[in-house]
């Protein structure tokens, strides 16, 4: 269901879309969210072109205007990253029989009317005229394409469409078994088969549904049916099913499957935490430390797992990474919604109707126009994959704490094995302060604000005389955000340093962030006067339009010094501005968020 789901929740909901929300807190302040001339002119761009439609918005239907871009009939799917798009994944329901913990809530999700879903006739126009387009490998996903009516009979006739060289289904196997020898009769040559554990019970916890059973067999009969090969995926998550990755590496032993584990992706209501992300790099670490080195395979062009095959092996063992190391400069897919909406990214919230088009009468020339508009404004990777690769350890604070909670709850009543969440409840929190955890003589038992004065509820500072002196370190972060040609324009070649009128930008703003932090307490009226004794400031250009600024601050104290880094990764990034500003005035400072902060009570090391 990762499509619908995440594009009714990534950007159903323009600041509320929940990966935004979730990955940055601070798309409700403003940050990764387009400034008002980015916005001007991405629908200037956008109403050239009469289809197009944010997700926020219901899809465009057609009116009387006709494309005007002429068509360069072998470049259809290129898009201006000179990627070709030969790709195509096609959901062909919403719906689904599971209902995985990490995909769907347990009343699954807001489904289109039946009249809105693509029928097969459309499908088939679709697949093509994508194929004459370059298209050579069509996807069916969802929601489950299996419990999609007459699935086989469609199969049959994309088979038989000229151009198109591979089949391949994504299914979650439950009816799998029944259907795939006549799939395969049909054309079907690739098949993904889900399965996230391989202990039966905990399989019910995971999709809230039974059917383990059926899964394996779907995997035997496809073993049997000679597929190769069969991939499984696995979303792993930590305390879940992570405890069983080398488990499903020994399957490879005598199975030719090719297991993938994949890296468990934010998406709104689907139960993400950081704590239960389980990074590609520690999946690696957990296997070689059980099986010893492993040969690292070669990869097919655009693929988007890193394989590898223990020794000795039949199978093979891959990782999606979409969250620690995106593969968007080799994206070469593209993708239909169930309800007839062309996505040109996984991640982006354009989408265009090729469904009303068609249904408003429109040639086969003008919808292959519409598609290529559409690939013309693919992004090189969408600010969302951007930020989680960037952000994926880095959450904001809140949103961490609150999904945190929220999903420990449901993990620690599901599973046994999982620890509780050791975040206070909203009843043990004030029990928290009422304990004194801070020892402070300011607060009574009711106050959980330990800056208000609990006599006179007048604003004060938090008494730590009584406190023991401890090493404390914070880190924090600011993401600065160029327009691409302004900061291609200023960096030199080295790209450690830019230059504007004004002198050389980065030493000069480390210069301003080092003094800020010396006099954090003089601007904020409640922190403590501090004998800063370390400061850190690297300013590093991550992409072609982004700049990180890293601030980490080290003191031996009775009191912490976050507020000590966050200052000085918000001045070092504002002076970073205002050495730019000529230049620009849509530069973005994006989120400032904490990222360690280490020692005293509070520590909450790594986030
Ligand atoms: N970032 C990103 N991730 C994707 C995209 N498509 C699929 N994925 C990831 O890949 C996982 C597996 O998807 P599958 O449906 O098996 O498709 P696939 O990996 O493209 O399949 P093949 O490469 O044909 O084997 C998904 O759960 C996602 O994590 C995409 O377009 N962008
Ligand atoms: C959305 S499902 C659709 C096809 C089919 N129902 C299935 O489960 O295989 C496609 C793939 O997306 C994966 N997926 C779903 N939610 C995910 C998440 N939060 N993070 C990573 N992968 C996810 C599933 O495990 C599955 O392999
Ligand atoms: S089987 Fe699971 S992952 Fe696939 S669409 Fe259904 S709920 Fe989502
Ligand atoms: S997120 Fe990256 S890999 Fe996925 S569709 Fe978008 S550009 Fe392609």
């Amino acid at each position: 269901m990762l499509r619908a789901y995440t594009n009714k929740l990534i950007s159903g909901c323009g600041g509320s879309g929940v990966v935004n929300s979730l990955l940055y807190g601070n798309a409700i302040n403003g940050s990764f969210i387009f400034t008002k001339n980015q916005q001007q002119q991405q629908q200037q761009q956008l109403s050239q072109y009469r289809y197009f439609t944010s997700t926020t918005d219901k899809p465009a239907s057609p009116t009387s205007a006709t494309p005007t871009t002429p068509l360069d009939k072998n470049n259809i799917l290129t898009d201006t990253f000179n990627r070709k798009h030969t790709y195509l994944r096609i959901s062909l329901t919403e719906k689904c029989n599971l209902r995985c913990q990490y995909c769907m809530p347990e009343e699954g999700v807001e489904l289109a009317p039946n009249d809105k879903i693509l029928t097969d006739d459309e499908i088939l126009r679709i697949s093509r005229l994508f194929a004459s387009a370059g298209v050579t490998k069509i996807r069916f996903t969802g929601g489950e394409p299996l419990i999609r009516k007459n699935i086989e009979s469609l199969i049959e006739q994309v088979g038989k469409i000229e151009g198109i060289e591979k089949i391949g289904i994504t299914t979650n196997g439950l009816v799998l078994h029944r259907k795939l020898e006549r799939l395969q009769k049909g054309g079907v040559n690739l098949l993904n088969i889900s399965l996230d554990t391989l202990d039966t019970h905990k399989f019910t916890l995971i999709t809230r549904r039974l059917g383990w059973e059926k899964v394996m067999e779907s995997i035997n009969k496809a073993l049997s049916l000679n597929f190769n090969p069969v991939k499984i995926n696995c979303v792993v998550m930590k305390n879940i099913n992570d405890m069983e990755i080398c488990d499903f590496v020994e399957m490879t032993r005598e199975k030719n499957v090719e297991i993938r584990f994949i890296e468990y992706m934010p998406f709104g209501g689907n139960k993400w935490s950081d704590k239960k992300f389980v990074s590609y790099t520690d999946m690696i670490k957990m296997i070689k430390e059980k099986f010893g080195a492993l040969d690292r395979c070669v990869d097919e062009a655009n693929n988007t797992s890193k394989t590898y095959q223990v020794p000795g092996f039949k199978g093979r063992v891959g990782f999606i990474t979409s969250m620690s190391e995106h593969f968007c400069s080799s994206c070469n897919r593209l993708r239909m919604t169930a309800d007839g909406n062309l996505k040109v990214c996984l991640f982006g919230n354009t989408e265009v109707s090729l469904r009303d088009i068609m249904r408003s009468g429109a040639s086969d020339e003008e919808i292959l126009k519409v598609i290529n508009q559409a690939v013309l404004k693919k992004k090189a990777s969408h600010a969302v994959v951007e930020g989680l690769v960037l952000c994926f350890v880095n959450l904001s604070n809140t949103i961490t704490s609150k999904l945190g909670v929220a999903t420990a709850a449901m993990s620690s009543a599901l599973f046994p094995s999982v620890t509780p969440n050791p975040l206070p409840s909203m009843r043990s929190y004030s029990t928290f302060n009422s304990g004194g955890v801070h020892n402070n003589n300011n607060n009574n038992n009711n106050n959980p604000f330990s800056h208000v004065n609990s006599t006179s509820n007048m604003p004060t500072m938090v008494d730590v005389s009584a406190k023991v002196p401890t090493k404390r370190t914070a880190h924090a972060r600011t993401i600065v955000e160029f327009p691409t040609d302004v900061l291609q324009q200023l960096l030199g070649s080295d790209r450690k340093e830019i230059s504007s009128k004004k002198g050389p930008v980065f030493a000069t703003s480390i210069v301003a962030g080092t003094m800020a932090v010396k006099n954090t307490s003089n601007m904020i009226p409640f922190c403590h006067p501090l004998g800063i004794e370390a400061i850190k400031i690297d300013i590093a250009v991550i992409s072609d339009a982004q700049v990180q600024v890293d601030c980490t601050v080290s003191v031996f104290s009775k009191t912490g010094v976050e507020m000590e880094a966050l200052v000085g990764a918000s001045l070092t990034s504002l002076c970073i501005y205002d050495m730019c500003k000529a230049l620009s005035h849509d530069i973005v400072l994006k989120e400032t968020k904490l990222i360690s902060k280490k020692g005293g009570k509070s520590d909450v090391g790594e986030k």
